[in-house]
């Protein structure tokens, strides 16, 4: 049974899929601390929060079981991601289901800070009548700016388009073509400043776009600019603002996130009379919190469930082709990987990957994260390593990890080869996809073989001579070990050769002892592949 906690408050309809799903137990509980998630983390499979929980690397490094950390929206500042990676934990977030809720509230904002509403509505509640103070602006005809052309970005544009706006974007990513088809100009940072009327941010927050807008282009912004923040506080540096808004550059300002939420009692946002503010409001309506608890939640379910997944944040994603195309690989990666460790002796140095024939002409990066997971599970213990962290770890280990890609497969469709660089040794396998047979390790080392990879193997480097196979045979039998397959690879008649027996229960320290002091039998290995 996986167990999901929820650590903020998350649409009920929303996650209804995860409380009814038959191997799933939910537990809500908003507003815990730091503290009291690092205590009762171990117990769950998945956490799903949206943006109070900050997620760090000590509540991850308690997660013992944690697989998946579900983001019900879009930003995940609030999650350390390196340590995610670090952990091995699925960061996934839904992308795309409040687009629309925020760029209408972005528009709600641009909206009150051209009418005064926030302020008006005070005034008029507390019993004054004061039609003279809140004079406003059309949006007609004004130039807006807006900075990050993603989701909210372009839909706001669309919108500002319906009120007659004319707009510039800016957004490192966005082409000519797009932009065209958007109807918007495209402009740099500086272009806007000094020519909108009204600017809106739509960026994530990141080392490039902290305090984008600063003292520097307020000296050189339009008089009279209106400025809104529905993405990220810290996008526009809060005190340069304040100051310009003083000095008379800024008309009004409408922030819904603030750089430390909630904001000090004496932010001067809160008290200022040009400045309105939303609690981080953007994404809060009913629908945009189901639409973002329904996304994740699936996601989520996929994930415990070891299905094929998207939307996760600190893994490349997968075209979901690629994703066919790969997935029958990926039990065979592992168990290559897993099995070229267990023969190979001593510390690990390189990762030799080979793919051959189809496999060669796509991207194989998510079939390597198996082999590696395979070969490091081995000497890190399979519960801490995953396809999340298996590239990550090898890299933190200088484990060199080499790709090569040859468009041939000699006589397969279809090959993946694994060599292992230790300071001892270098020992290689390689596998293929059986048709209606499924994984088979087809070479080890120069041999040539044919393996079902799974369950207790005994691999023995012997002298091609009569009598040895009996001899194994005769010891195992004594010894109470039932051989299951046995198969023997060799070059050439009278010389080296190998043998791989497949063996019901696996054979003690001392068997494998026994049948290196047979003669002409040189080594033997125990490999268990699960
Ligand atoms: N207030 C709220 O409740 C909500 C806030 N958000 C925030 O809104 C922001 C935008 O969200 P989406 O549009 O869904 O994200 P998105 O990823 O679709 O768009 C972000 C855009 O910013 C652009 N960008 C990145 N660096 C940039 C830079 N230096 N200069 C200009 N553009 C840059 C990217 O190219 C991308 O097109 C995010 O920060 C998100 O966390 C999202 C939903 C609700
Ligand atoms: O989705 C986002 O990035 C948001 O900022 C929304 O945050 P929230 O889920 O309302 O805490």
């Amino acid at each position: 049974m996986f167990k999901v906690l929820v650590s903020d408050p998350i649409s009920d309809l929303g996650i209804q899929q995860l409380v009814e799903a038959a191997d799933v137990t939910v537990d809500k509980k908003p507003g815990l601390s730091e503290d009291e998630l690092v205590a009762i983390i171990g117990d769950y499979d998945a956490l799903l929060v949206r943006s109070q929980t900050r997620v760090t690397p000590r509540i991850m490094e308690a997660g013992k079981k944690l697989k998946v950390v579900g983001r019900a929206g879009v930003g995940v500042d609030n999650i350390d991601l390196g340590a995610a990676t670090q952990y091995g934990i699925i960061v996934i977030n839904a992308p795309d289901g409040n687009t629309i809720t925020t760029c209408e509230h972005t528009f709600a904002m641009i909206m009150a800070v051209a009418r005064h509403i926030p302020q008006a509505y005070a005034k008029t509640v507390s019993g004054v009548w004061d039609r003279k103070s809140f004079l406003g602006v059309e949006l007609r005809n004004k130039v807006l700016g807006v900075l990050g052309m993603g989701r909210i970005g372009s839909e706001v544009a669309l919108r500002a388009k319906a009120f007659g706006m004319e707009i510039l974007g800016y957004d490192p990513f966005m082409t000519e073509e797009r932009a065209e088809k958007l109807g918007i100009k495209l402009a740099s940072v500086d272009e806007i400043v000094r020519n909108a009327d009204f600017m809106t941010v739509h960026t994530p927050l990141t080392a490039e776009t902290r305090h984008m807008i600063g003292k520097k282009q307020f000296e050189v912004m339009k008089p009279g600019m209106r400025i809104v923040n529905c993405a990220r506080g810290g996008i526009i540096d809060e005190l340069a603002l304040v100051e310009a808004v003083d000095n008379g550059i800024v008309a009004g300002a409408a922030f819904d996130v603030f750089e430390v939420e909630p904001p000090a009692a004496d932010h001067p946002f809160l008290s200022h009379p040009k400045i309105i503010v939303t609690p981080h409001l953007g994404a809060s309506t009913v629908e945009a919190q189901e639409n973002v608890a329904i996304d994740v939640s699936e996601q989520v379910l996929h994930i415990l469930r070891d299905e094929p997944f998207s939307n996760a944040v600190n893994m490349p994603p997968i075209p979901a082709n690629l994703a066919s195309q790969l997935q029958p690989y990926y039990a065979l990666g592992e168990k290559l990987g897993n099995f070229i460790a267990q023969i190979t002796d001593g510390p690990v140095q390189e990762i030799t990957v080979g793919y051959s024939g189809e496999l060669a002409e796509v991207d194989t990066q998510p079939l390597t994260r198996y082999i590696v997971k395979g070969v490091l599970s081995h000497h890190l213990g399979a519960e801490n390593v995953n396809v999340v962290n298996s590239l990550h770890l090898a890299k933190e280990r200088d484990v060199n990890i080499v790709i090569n890609k040859s468009h041939a497969a000699k006589d397969f469709t279809n090959l993946v080869s694994v060599s292992l660089r230790t300071k001892k040794e270098e020992r290689n396998a390689a596998g293929t996809l059986l048709t209606g047979y499924g994984p088979r390790i087809v070479q080890i080392d120069k041999f040539p073989v044919d393996v079902t990879p799974e369950g207790n193997l005994i691999l023995i480097s012997h002298n091609d001579k009569p009598g040895i196979i009996g001899r194994v045979g005769t010891l195992l039998g004594t010894n109470d070990v039932n051989i299951a397959t046995m198969q023997v690879g060799r070059q050439l008649a009278g010389g080296s050769a190998i043998m791989v027996l497949t063996v019901d229960k696996g054979a003690d320290k001392a068997i494998l002892e026994q049948l290196v002091s047979l003669s002409d039998l040189n080594s033997a290995k125990e490999i268990t592949l699960n």
